[in-house]
């Protein structure tokens, strides 16, 4: 059996100014997807972009690359059809940020978008196991949200059992993000091939 890993490059350590051309560089350098984080000022302490954002992008980048929206928002429920109209395929939204998450699946669901599930570190997968048979995407945060660039918590290893994976400085910062990519793919793959042998 083939074992694969999506790789998602976050574009939060790029150039903002040049986000069109970032865009299409990591596609170029094979990037799977682009995870694209998206910040209010009080879920976390910091604010990068919202959908007129988006929209622009993907007028810039064509209908091809897969934009999965990482919403650090303290009202997920307020961006989904602005989203969905901009051009959005994913709203990967945080746990923490809704008392009624099966609404907000649903109102994603209906806005023609796949739906993502976030966790911060300090948060149990067991909140998040009841709605893993609802979702596409669960997001496990090994950083504390808010900023790329952080220490990767090793003891988040426990959670996880990715087939994707976001990487932000590592890719972005790097002259060759294609090998980087490449890479990823690599020992992910391996690992998630490994573990299967060891069940
Ligand atoms: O969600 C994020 C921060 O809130 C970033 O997308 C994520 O941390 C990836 O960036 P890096 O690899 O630089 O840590």
């Amino acid at each position: 059996m083939a074992y694969s890993a999506k790789i998602g490059p976050s574009i939060l350590s790029s150039d903002l100014s040049c986000l069109g051309s970032e865009c299409v560089r990591m596609m170029e350098s094979g990037a799977d997807y682009l995870h694209l984080d998206v910040m209010d000022g009080h879920f976390v302490p910091n604010i990068t972009f919202g959908h007129p954002m988006v929209e622009c992008l993907r007028k810039s980048v064509g209908q091809d690359p897969f934009f999965d929206m990482h919403m650090m928002v303290s009202r997920p429920e307020q961006w989904v059809k602005p989203m969905a109209a901009a051009g959005a395929n994913q709203y990967t939204f945080h746990i923490e940020t809704t008392t009624n998450p099966g609404n907000l699946i649903k109102e994603i669901r209906e806005s023609g978008m796949k739906v993502g599930l976030a966790i911060k570190p300090a948060t149990t997968v067991e909140e998040l196991a009841p709605w893993a048979n609802h979702i596409d995407m669960a997001l496990v945060m090994t950083v504390e949200p808010g900023f790329g660039g952080q220490k990767f918590m090793d003891d988040m290893m426990p959670k996880a059992g990715a087939n994707m994976i976001v990487s932000g400085s590592a890719v972005i910062g790097s002259d060759d993000p294609r090998s980087v990519i490449a890479l990823l793919r690599t020992v992910v793959a391996e690992a998630i091939q490994k573990r299967s042998l060891d069940r």
